[in-house]
């Protein structure tokens, strides 16, 4: 599905990745954790084929970049990144931002089928917000706007979905929602690389988690094999302590000296 193999990349002076070795499996859903600036968002822009490393290689869903048209393997994955919502046109209607992901567009500049907005509808009633689609994209709360960037990544049936700190300003209650709408995601044929700050948003359907510090892998694996209280340490150069409720994990902070 994704294998990374000796990523480096250099800016200048700068390591920004040192050596990063990944392998996601089909069907594992991943999460990828580490503290700001340590490289997570530079290595989904190099699986979305926005950047290429310094050295190392890239395979996706069986396809080695720098041999293939990234522009043809971005179509078969869905890309949820912080600047995704600033591009969308925000007084088009709910069920054209949804359709709009058939083709890639942003928004459209001619009649959509009817076919492709049935579609849109379906995957709207997938994420709990059929109701608002007539609206404008505007009137949503950044939880909905969430949500229905969701249903538009589907609308291209994506065999891999990244996504970016999608849960980033939602509140609680929104940001339960949002994980239950990609819970019932994840059970399609697709895996999900998941980028968060927050270790409780690793909720039972995550697989893997991967463990980032200063441009490395500190550990990568299955979710109760990482997030173990020395490589939490290691890697946030924190106290912590991990506790675990109904498979999902939180973090208590110990007494801290900075
Ligand atoms: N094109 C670039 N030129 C120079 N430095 C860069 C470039 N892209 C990223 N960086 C630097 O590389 C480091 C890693 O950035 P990246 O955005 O991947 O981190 P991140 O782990 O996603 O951080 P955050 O959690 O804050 O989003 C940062 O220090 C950033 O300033």
């Amino acid at each position: 599905m994704i294998h990374l193999q000796g990523l480096t990349f250099r800016r200048g002076e700068r390591e920004i990745l040192r050596g990063v070795d990944l392998k996601i499996n089909p069907g594992e859903h991943w999460t990828l954790l580490g503290r700001n600036g340590c490289g997570k968002s530079t290595i989904l822009e190099m699986i979305t084929g926005y950047l290429f490393p310094t050295s190392g290689t890239i395979d996706v869903l069986g396809n080695r970049y720098g041999q293939v048209d990234v522009r043809e393997m971005r179509k078969r994955i869905g890309y949820i990144s912080p600047s995704l919502i600033e591009k969308m046109t925000l007084r088009d209607p709910v069920w054209e931002i949804v359709a709009s992901g058939a083709f890639a567009y942003l928004r459209f500049y001619e009649e959509v089928e009817d076919e492709v907005r049935e579609r849109a509808y379906i995957e709207l009633e997938r994420v709990g917000l059929r109701s608002l689609a007539e609206q404008p994209f505007s009137t949503l709360s950044q939880g909905e706007r969430k949500k229905v960037l969701l249903a538009r990544t589907m609308m291209a049936s994506p065999e891999l979905i990244i996504l970016d700190e999608p849960c980033a300003g939602l509140d609680l209650y929104e940001r339960e929602k949002f994980l239950y709408a990609l819970n019932e995601l994840s059970t399609r044929k697709l895996s999900i690389l998941y980028v968060t700050h927050h270790i409780e948003e690793i909720v039972p359907f995550f697989t893997h988690v991967a463990l980032m510090a200063q441009g490395k892998l500190v550990a990568s694996g299955l979710k109760r094999d990482v997030l173990t209280t020395d490589k939490l340490d290691e890697a946030y150069d924190l106290p912590l302590d991990i506790k675990w409720r109904d498979d999902r994990p939180w973090i208590e902070v110990g007494k801290v000296n900075l």
